[in-house]
């Protein structure tokens, strides 16, 4: 079982050598990542010991931004404190809706597959007729 963190401990826990965030009830250990951070140190720092679930969901991490937090994740809220938030996976949201919106693009895969058999067929009837 993951280690329980109340949010004061979280709070109490981070100084300037060690930044600990909480993220959807998760508590992420982020001080060896600052200076990886491609959203800068400044965001992170500025989340340090509580809990930056909304301002991370408004930024809109990708999937490979939560397969990374794993590597930090070091505990999670005790279950009283938990709010059951889920992380918006906006990114994720926005690809879909944007698919939505490029339909007409998205049609643009069947008519490459009908010129592709259009070209077979001719490809068959100019041997055929050889
Ligand atoms: C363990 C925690 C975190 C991880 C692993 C993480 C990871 C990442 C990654 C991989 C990116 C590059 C873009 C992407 O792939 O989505 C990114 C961008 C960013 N992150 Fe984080 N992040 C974390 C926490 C936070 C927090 C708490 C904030 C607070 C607001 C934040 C703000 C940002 C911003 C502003 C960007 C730049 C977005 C852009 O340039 O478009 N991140 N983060």
């Amino acid at each position: 079982m993951s280690k329980q963190f109340t949010r004061s401990e979280v709070a109490k826990l981070s100084n300037k050598d060690k930044t600990l965030i909480i993220l959807h009830d998760k508590v992420y250990d982020v001080t060896s990542f600052l200076n990886e951070h491609p959203g800068g140190e400044e965001v992170l720092l500025d989340h340090s010991g509580i809990d930056g679930s909304e301002d991370f969901d408004d930024v809109g991490h990708s999937t490979d931004a939560f397969d990374l937090m794993t590597k930090y994740q070091v505990g999670e809220l005790v279950e009283s404190e938990k709010t059951g938030n889920l992380p918006k996976k906006t990114w994720a949201k926005d690809h879909f809706k944007s698919n939505k919106t490029n339909q007409g693009e998205n049609q643009g895969m069947p008519t490459t597959m009908v010129v592709s058999i259009l070209a077979v067929l001719a490809a068959i009837v100019y041997f055929v007729y050889l």
